[in-house]
């Protein structure tokens, strides 16, 4: 397999490509001064699997660069072309929830569809949506960042009460609560505009037990997080532990999030962050194998543990 990164993805980029046996290039995104893209692709790809990397943060800016070198591949030759998104955005919007909105996650599914033979991602946002399959029209396969979640825990914050923010973060805490063995309770949210978030807290002699670690899979403007943040510092706590696992952070959300109160910010590697802490190229080389399996693509390599992002950038 030929593993095509776009350039802000090399390090995990790096990580994955010998976890997977993979040939690791780098493509070549020139933006011209109109904003247009030019997409450039190394070297040959005469009947190789390829399988492009990039992470669906920004999803509008990268759409049709993503369109751009999937059919380059092909018409370089690739046999197959698959997309790995460790995060896959659009995926919130998965009803109408006022007249005339346009259901987005169904819909960027068909276009990513139209261009890729299959694809992966980590803990992609479903709720309505109960299976990747039921809006892909291709071959989709989730990796789950629980148990690297529940090992940090275990590791950083073994008196940990875990705290998710709002109903449909239940899957995520439950989970992670579970495998590492440490209580968990799930806040009222109620949302009233982009930025406009109300947080309520349950009593709970839980919440008086540890170090309150709030858990969500997406922190975008900041606002669930923070409001969590400052509900419980009002509730008595100790200043909790953000763990977000897709590190969407709009213009100043990281900040938000801090002033609020929170002791610290940790995250995967699904997005590029200074508060990447935690690698998940290991459960997507796990994904990898399990869809290698179903497509006749070359088997993925021997999972790996990846290094940790934090040493990383201290090298
Ligand atoms: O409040 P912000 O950070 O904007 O949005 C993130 C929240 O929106 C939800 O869909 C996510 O699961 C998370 O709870």
């Amino acid at each position: 397999m030929i593993l095509v990164t776009f350039p802000e993805m090399r390090p995990l980029a790096e990580d994955l490509a010998p976890a997977i046996g993979a040939d690791l290039r780098e493509l070549d995104w020139h933006r011209f001064p109109d904003g247009e893209s030019l997409i450039s692709l190394p070297g040959k790809l005469d009947g190789a699997d390829v399988a492009l990397l990039a992470t669906l943060r920004d999803p509008d800016r990268l759409a049709l660069p993503l369109r751009f070198a999937a059919a380059t591949a092909r018409e370089m030759g690739a046999r197959r072309v698959g997309l790995i998104a460790p995060y896959l955005g659009y995926m919130r919007q998965d009803r109408r929830f006022e007249a005339g909105q346009a259901v987005s996650a169904p819909l960027f599914a068909q276009f990513l569809g139209q261009s890729f033979d299959w694809l992966v991602t980590v803990d992609p946002h479903l709720h309505r949506i109960a299976r990747l399959d039921d809006v892909f029209p291709i071959p989709a396969m989730r990796a789950v960042s629980a148990p690297l979640l529940a090992s940090w825990i275990e590791t950083n914050l073994p008196d940990a009460v875990l705290l998710g923010p709002d109903s449909e973060s239940q899957q995520w805490v439950a989970e992670v609560a579970r495998l590492a063995g440490r209580p968990h309770e799930v806040l009222r949210k109620v949302r009233s505009g982009d930025r406009s978030v109300d947080v309520s807290v349950p009593e709970s002699a839980a919440l008086q037990s540890g170090t309150p670690v709030i858990l969500d899979d997406i922190a975008s403007s900041g606002t669930t997080m923070a409001r969590a943040v400052e509900r419980l510092l009002d509730a008595g706590t100790p200043a909790p532990v953000c763990l977000v696992i897709h590190a969407v952070f709009a213009d100043g959300a990281h900040d938000a999030i801090l002033s609020a109160g929170a002791a610290r910010v940790v995250s995967t590697d699904t997005i590029p962050h200074s508060t990447n802490a935690i690698g998940i190229a290991g459960v997507l080389t796990d994904a990898l194998r399990s869809l290698a399996a179903g497509l006749d693509l070359p088997a993925a390599g021997t999972p790996r543990l990846a290094p940790n992002p934090a040493e990383r950038t201290s090298e």
